[in-house]
């Protein structure tokens, strides 16, 4: 018998979501959404096969049920599950990048006899919206999920079957440890990034070549501010104590810094950067965390009319797909640096070869 997915929230991750579950089972994808403009353009994309504003009727059908809403509102609709009559064999989960209050939340369902497995796919993008959403998102990126007390395992493996066309690396983890690790490596970075971005803006009101000159290595090392404000509100609000944990610990730090600064300390501000340079550079290359690496090669061109023609022309002759190119003009107008990006790091490695054999000097960043 045909299957059937409910999918709460047709965005950038549900969207995602559903076609990778599409490449890999024949079940009838549902879509639900408060915008009806994202259900229609993820019916004309084939996201989903259909949608609906029925919540209680198309839950009650349902054979997997995912919530890929920002995390306030997953809150909320859990809640409203507990009054429906699902079937029996039903399983739940959702995406939300914080998992301490959504699995509280999913407790009286799994006394009820419900399975509720919390999930967070931990690749995306700064974009939202259905427009976005990709079936390779996740491939190689860390899928968590965090369990209530008592799952059976059996579930766990239905649902991995359910999401085998993610290819991402699922792991487990408690709810309390999820938090602690994506508030560190994610939630607190961009608590950073967006503070970052304002202390130019600050200082830009009072000059305005600021402006201009961030345009480069600035916006890139900041590209995840622009993500939705609205998104990443929920995100903080629920993971509150550990923000606030890590952004003590940072005050300390900064304090030290400053110190050094201060003091005009040569070797200990060395050590500070070289410290730091070791850390990352034996950080794990090829997979991927909860902030998108992305494979980019950089190439120096100095005549910038047609040169992007002709590096798109040798990719295409060597059968390497780009997903991205732009000129990052940092350099004025006579110089620039091209930064193409690939889906794989193979792709950018491929690509390197050729770029180099026409005579042009790259660099991985
Ligand atoms: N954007 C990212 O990179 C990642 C996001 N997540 C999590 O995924 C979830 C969704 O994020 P995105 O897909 O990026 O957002 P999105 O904005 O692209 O999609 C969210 C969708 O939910 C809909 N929605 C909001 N409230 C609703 C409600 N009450 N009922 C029905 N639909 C509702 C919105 O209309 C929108 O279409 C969030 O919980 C976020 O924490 C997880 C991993 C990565
Ligand atoms: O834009 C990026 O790379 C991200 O930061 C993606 C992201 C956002 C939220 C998550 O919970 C996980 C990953």
């Amino acid at each position: 018998m045909n299957r059937r997915v409910l999918l709460i929230g047709v965005g950038l991750i549900g969207g995602s979501l559903a076609l990778a579950i599409k490449k890999e089972h024949d079940a009838t994808i549902i879509g639900y959404d408060l915008n009806e403009e994202e259900c229609k353009l993820a019916k004309t994309l084939q996201v989903i096969d259909d949608y609906s504003i029925h919540l209680r009727e198309e839950a009650e059908q349902a054979d997997l049920i995912v919530f890929a809403t920002p995390v306030e509102e997953t809150l909320r609709l859990i809640e409203a599950l507990n009054s429906f009559t699902l079937k029996p064999n039903v399983i739940i989960t959702d995406v939300g990048s914080t998992k301490g209050n959504i699995l509280k939340k999913a407790e009286p369902l799994q006394q009820k006899g419900v399975t509720f497995i919390g999930g967070h796919p931990m690749a995306g993008s700064h974009k939202s919206g259905v427009g976005s959403a990709k079936g390779h998102l996740f491939e190689n990126a860390f899928y968590i999920f965090t369990l209530l007390p008592k799952t059976p395992n059996e579930k766990v493996v239905e649902l991995k079957g359910w999401l085998k066309g993610t290819k991402a690396n699922f792991q487990m983890m408690e709810a309390d440890e999820h938090d602690l690790v994506t508030g560190v490596i994610s939630h607190f970075p961009h608590v950073m990034a967006a503070s970052l971005v304002r202390q130019v803006q600050d200082q830009a009101e009072k000059n305005d070549l600021i402006h201009r000159l961030a345009a480069g290595g600035f916006k890139d090392i900041t590209r995840i501010a622009s993500s939705s404000p609205s998104m990443w509100r929920d995100i903080i609000q629920h993971n509150q104590e550990n923000i606030l944990y890590l952004m003590d610990e940072w005050m300390i730090e900064m304090n030290e810094v400053r110190d050094l600064v201060a003091k005009g300390d040569r070797d200990r501000i060395y050590d500070y950067f070289s410290g730091a340079k070791q850390y990352r550079d034996a950080m794990p290359e090829g997979s991927k965390g909860a902030i998108r690496s992305f494979y980019d090669l950089y190439v120096d061109v100095l005549d910038q009319a047609g040169v992007i023609s002709h590096i798109t022309t040798i990719l295409a002759e060597g059968n390497i797909s780009i997903t991205n190119i732009r000129i990052i003009e940092a350099r004025e107008d006579v110089y620039g640096v091209l930064r193409i990006s690939f889906r794989t790091d193979e792709d950018r490695e491929k690509a390197k070869k050729i770029i180099e054999q026409h005579q042009y000097e790259t660099y991985k960043a």
